[in-house]
C-alpha cells in the first residue's frame, strides 16, 4: 500500500550559526499535504532560521528535513534543484523576487528554468495569475504595480512552479485592510500546502487551523490555532499578544 508522504518533515533540526549562536535547539514538525499552519514567535525565536532550513540555504546542523518525501542534502544538487521547487517561499519584501520587465515574464521565469516552453509555459503562467487575480497586469512591468499588488504576482511566480508548499514570510506586513482581505481570500481559495511565518495573530487565527510556536528555538507549542491563542499564559510567556477586543473563539476551525 503506498501512502502519500507528508508536505514537511522536520526531525531533530538543530543549528548554531557560525559565530556561535545555537538558533535551534532540535525542531519535529510534520505538516500534512493540505494543511495550512501558521508559524508564531517572538523576535529572535528561530524562525527564519527554520525557514531557511527547509530548502537548504542554511545547513551544516543537526537532524533532517524532508519535503514531499525527499531529503534536503547540501551536497546533492539535483536533489537540491528540486527541493528549491518543491519550497516555494514568498519574501516579505516583493521587490526581492520581482526583477523581469513584465510580470508575465518574472511568473514564467522559474518554470523557464526548468525547461518549460511554448504552450505548457504559457498555461503555467496563465494560471498562476488566475489564482491570485493578476491576469490583467500580465504585461505590465512589475514596479508599476502596488506593493498589493506586488506580492500577489509574486505568490504568482512561486504558484508556477507547483510547489510541495508555499511558505510566506510575514504576508500581511504593509499591507491596507483591503489589501489584507484580497490576499487572505487568495490564499484561502488555493487548494497547497501553507506554512506562514507571521507576528500578525488575527491573520493566522483567519487562515490557518492549526499554529506552531516557536520561542528560544524550541517549538513551545503546536495545535488548533484557536486553541493556542485563546491560552493567555502562553502567550505572555512568549511575548505575543492579541490585538485589543480581538477574540480567538472566533477564529476559524477546521
Ligand atoms: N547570521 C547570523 N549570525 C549569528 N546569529 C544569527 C544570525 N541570524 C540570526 N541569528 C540569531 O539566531 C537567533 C534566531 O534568529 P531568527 O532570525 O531565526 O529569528 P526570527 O524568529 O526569525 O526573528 P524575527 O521575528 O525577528 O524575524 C537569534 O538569536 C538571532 O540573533
Amino acid at each position: 500500500m503506498s501512502t502519500t508522504p507528508p508536505s514537511l518533515e522536520v526531525q531533530g533540526l538543530a543549528y548554531a550559526y557560525p559565530d556561535g549562536t545555537q538558533a535551534l535547539y532540535g525542531v519535529d514538525v510534520v505538516i500534512g499535504r493540505g494543511e495550512r499552519v501558521a508559524l508564531l514567535g517572538p523576535n529572535g525565536a528561530g524562525k527564519t532560521t527554520l525557514v531557511l532550513h527547509l530548502n537548504g540555504i542554511l545547513n551544516g546542523g543537526l537532524g533532517t528535513v524532508r519535503v514531499g518525501g525527499l531529503a534536503v542534502d547540501p551536497k546533492d544538487r539535483k536533489a537540491l534543484r528540486e527541493i528549491r521547487r518543491r519550497v516555494g517561499v514568498v519574501f516579505q519584501d516583493p521587490d526581492d523576487q520581482l526583477f523581469m520587465p513584465t510580470v508575465r515574464e518574472d511568473v514564467a521565469f522559474g518554470p523557464a528554468n526548468l525547461g518549460l516552453r511554448g504552450a505548457e509555459l504559457q498555461s503555467r503562467v496563465e494560471s498562476a495569475l488566475a489564482r491570485v487575480g493578476m491576469s490583467e497586469v500580465a504585461d505590465r512591468p512589475p514596479q508599476h504595480l502596488s506593493f498589493g499588488q506586488r506580492r500577489r504576482v509574486a505568490v504568482a511566480t512561486v504558484l508556477a512552479m507547483e510547489p510541495e508548499i508555499l511558505v510566506l514570510d510575514e504576508p500581511s506586513s504593509n499591507l491596507d485592510p483591503a489589501g489584507r482581505r484580497e490576499l487572505a481570500e487568495i490564499l484561502l481559495s488555493l487548494d497547497v500546502t501553507v506554512l506562514m511565518v507571521t507576528h500578525d495573530l488575527p491573520y493566522a487565527a483567519q487562515l490557518c487551523p492549526r499554529s506552531l510556536i516557536l520561542s528560544g528555538g524550541v517549538i513551545v507549542a503546536d495545535g488548533p490555532t484557536p486553541d493556542l491563542l485563546g491560552d493567555e499564559e502562553l502567550l505572555h510567556a512568549h511575548r505575543l499578544e492579541l490585538p485589543y477586543g480581538f477574540d480567538p473563539a472566533v477564529a476559524r476551525r477546521g
